[in-house]
């Protein structure tokens, strides 16, 4: 059968931002918690939070959110080990670990947990190659040094960890294409390269790599819709518009992409109805896109929204204070 290549932004898509929709489709999100939404059900419910929260922050609403019961939801998943879980009773996991930092960090409420005992559970997660494991049955990935460095650095407690070794193993998922993998030798892919980069970054690393040849990698990922995917024949999505667009501006390189058919792409992915939006126009929208939509804009210019940290998916001002800054290329 005829694989499709890309999807069609047809006349009717959304040309606006429909910003007030998406801040009611979250906040209905919120109170839908309890009714076990997929994304808010147990087992992702920390992640979920973080989408919300971020999305709500970007679009200038965050206050909509009830922060008191959050915190508590928060403070009930921390575990004995320091970690996180998705929610109570479940495993923590360095995952879950960081979207909790992330929402302290965004609510100004870091010290209201032990980030001692936080720290104890990521530096536990390092390897002897420089590697982390995802928990304590040690999945190797690249997402999750980004996990471990962007946790640390946001309690300002690099020191935790051997920054030499999180940096070589780093760079051995290196490919020859310019691109990163889940671990080396694994295939390039957009998820991967943001997590490498933004690792990186936050490491003051940016220099050891080649950027004109991820630079490049990164471009071939537009299609004829203006839509991003994440490696070559693969379908658009506004999500991995976000990791394509987020690596770009790492690495300094956001002009390479063709700005106005990327937006129009976003833009077609809103659900005019319900608020929110879908991976690609016409499907169903979820917290998950609708942050990455609001984030992928953001990082476009979108003067509604806040700015967006290309390495936290955060908004810069919550950043600031805690003077968190990373190394970009220009
Ligand atoms: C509805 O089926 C699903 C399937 C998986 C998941 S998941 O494992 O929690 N997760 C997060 C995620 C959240 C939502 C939302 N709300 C929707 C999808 C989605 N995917 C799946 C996806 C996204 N683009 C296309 N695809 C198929 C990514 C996945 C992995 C991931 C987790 C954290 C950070 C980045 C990526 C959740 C729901
Ligand atoms: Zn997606």
């Amino acid at each position: 059968d005829f694989a499709r290549k890309d999807v069609e932004v047809g006349e009717s898509a959304p040309k606006e931002l429909l910003l007030e929709k998406h801040a009611d489709y979250i906040h209905a999100y919120e109170q839908k918690k309890d009714s076990y939404e997929y994304i808010m059900a147990e087992f992702l419910r920390m992640s979920g939070v973080y989408w919300c929260l971020t999305a709500m922050d970007l679009a200038k609403s965050l206050d909509r959110m009830n922060r008191a019961d959050i915190l508590q939801f928060i403070k009930e998943s921390q575990t004995e080990s320091g970690g996180f879980a998705a929610s109570q009773g479940h495993d923590p996991h360095l995952l879950h670990t960081l979207c909790a930092v992330q929402i302290l960090v965004m609510f100004d409420a870091v010290d209201e947990v032990s980030s001692d005992r936080i720290v104890e559970y990521v530096k536990a997660r390092q390897n002897e190659d420089g590697s982390f494991g995802g928990d304590e049955w040690n999945e190797i990935d690249t997402r999750f040094s980004l996990c471990a460095v962007a946790c640390l650095k946001l309690l300002n407690r690099l020191d935790a960890i051997d920054i030499p070794k999180a940096t070589a193993y780093v760079l051995s998922c290196q490919n020859f294409d310019g691109g990163f993998g889940t671990r080396p030798g694994s295939e390039s892919h957009s998820g991967q390269i943001y997590c490498c980069l933004g690792t990186l970054a936050i490491l003051g690393e940016l220099h050891r790599i080649d950027a004109d040849r991820i630079g490049w990698w990164l471009c071939e990922r537009q299609c004829a819709s203006g839509g991003l995917n994440g490696r070559p024949e693969k379908l658009p999505d506004v999500c991995y518009s976000w990791w394509v667009l987020a690596s770009l501006a790492i690495i300094g390189r956001l002009h390479w992409i063709d700005k106005v058919s990327m937006k129009r792409f976003i833009l077609a992915c809103q659900d005019d109805e319900t608020g929110g939006f879908a991976d690609r126009p016409g499907d169903m929208p979820d917290p998950f896109h609708t942050v990455f939509g609001l984030a992928g804009l953001s990082l476009l210019g979108e003067e509604r929204l806040k700015p967006v940290n290309p390495v936290f998916c955060m908004p810069e001002d919550r950043l600031a204070p805690a003077s968190i800054r990373v190394q970009l290329l220009n």
